[in-house]
């Protein structure tokens, strides 16, 4: 009789938290979600006049900056290695925002032949540039090597964007003033720079891979921010939040967690507030050097503040890239 009893009161409590705790959660859901979303950039600041630069704007975190710098009257480039997808994003933000200055130029960061092209041709065209974002990003890729023989998430991720701003560096400061945005990552805290193999060819774990190229995101900022004080042109990185776009790619598993939790993730568009908050907050008109999250400043490892392993890196970076930038 007890037993039966027991067993009785079991099913009920089973039954009730399977009723309940789904009755839980649909009552928390805006709650959960306003969480989610985070920090939104509040600006009203407008950009007629001004001109953008934002690598990996074909999708993901880059499409959503560049279609809200575009609303504000930017001209955008899109800076992107397949360009028809670039057109596609470009054709949809023009249509969307009413802006016909959306335009698409070729840039391949695994590449530096490409991105010396993408230079000579965008100084030969644009003569001014007043935002540089360097969005572009790849994370978990099996071990592979860019065209000039640098492990993928190193070259692609910072490498790349360490040449293109060189390049584009003299445009940005006739321009003046003019704000640098790497989109770096909450995942720069499980970096280190491995000075003594960079390039994982003694040993390579592709998620740790992405949390070093995301600290030397960090570094490079700092240290850019340092060589550029007095010239009006700032240098900010940030982490723009757990989004839901393609950059999960390479992970079968990661990519079936980001469709079960995708509630828990921000938007693409969430995910660019940050970004679009770095590029026309009035507020951070001579801020420099700082890292945000959520559209505030937030923590950055100890790692990511030393001065020196920053100096460090972008010596090597100059060396690996055959370039004098100092
Ligand atoms: N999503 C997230 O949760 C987080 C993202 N980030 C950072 O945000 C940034 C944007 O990523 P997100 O939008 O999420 O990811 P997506 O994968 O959606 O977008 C990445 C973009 O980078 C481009 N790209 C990749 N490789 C190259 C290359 N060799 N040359 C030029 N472009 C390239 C992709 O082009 P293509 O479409 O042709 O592949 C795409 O346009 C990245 O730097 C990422 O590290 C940071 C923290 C969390
Ligand atoms: C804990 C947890 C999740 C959160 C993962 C997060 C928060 C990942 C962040 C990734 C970043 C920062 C990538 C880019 O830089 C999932 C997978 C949603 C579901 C399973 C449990």
């Amino acid at each position: 009789m007890a037993m039966a009893a027991a067993g009785l009161s079991c099913w009920g409590a089973a039954l009730g938290a399977a009723v309940g705790v789904p009755l839980l959660l649909l009552a928390a859901a805006p709650r959960i979600r306003r969480f989610v979303a985070g920090g939104r950039c509040e600006s009203a600041a407008r950009l007629e006049g001004k001109a953008a630069v934002i690598t990996g704007a074909n999708t993901g975190i880059g499409k959503e900056t560049a279609r809200e710098l575009a609303r504000r009257g930017a001209r955008v480039i899109i800076a992107c290695r397949d360009t028809a997808k670039g057109e596609a994003a470009a054709a949809e933000i023009r249509a969307e925002t009413g802006n016909p200055q959306v335009v698409v130029k070729k840039l391949d960061l695994a590449d530096t032949k490409s991105i010396r092209e993408f230079a000579d041709s965008f100084l030969a065209e644009e003569k001014e540039l007043h935002i540089l974002i360097n969005n572009a990003g790849v994370m978990l890729c099996p071990y592979s090597k860019t065209a000039d023989g640098f492990e993928m998430h190193l070259g692609v991720n910072h490498l790349g964007h360490f040449l293109l701003t060189f390049l584009l560096l003299e445009r940005l400061k006739q321009s003046a003033p003019a704000r640098i945005i790497n989109v770096s990552s909450l995942g720069h805290h499980g970096g280190r720079i491995r000075f003594h193999d960079l390039n994982g060819e003694k040993s390579y774990n592709r998620g740790l891979a992405y949390c070093h190229s995301k600290l030397a995101n960090v570094l490079f900022t700092r240290e850019l921010a340092r060589q550029l004080q007095g010239t009006k042109v700032t240098a900010n990185a940030l982490h723009p939040g757990s989004v839901r776009t393609e950059l999960v790619r390479h992970s079968v598993l990661m990519t079936w967690l980001w469709r079960i939790f995708s509630f828990f993730l921000k938007t693409p568009w969430e995910g660019a507030q940050t970004s679009v908050y770095c590029a026309v907050a009035e507020e951070l008109e001579s801020v420099t050097g700082q890292y945000f999250s959520d559209c505030q400043p937030a923590y950055v490892s100890s790692w990511g503040r030393d001065d020196e392993t920053a100096k460090k890196l972008w010596n090597v970076s100059c060396e690996l890239l055959g370039i004098q930038w100092d």
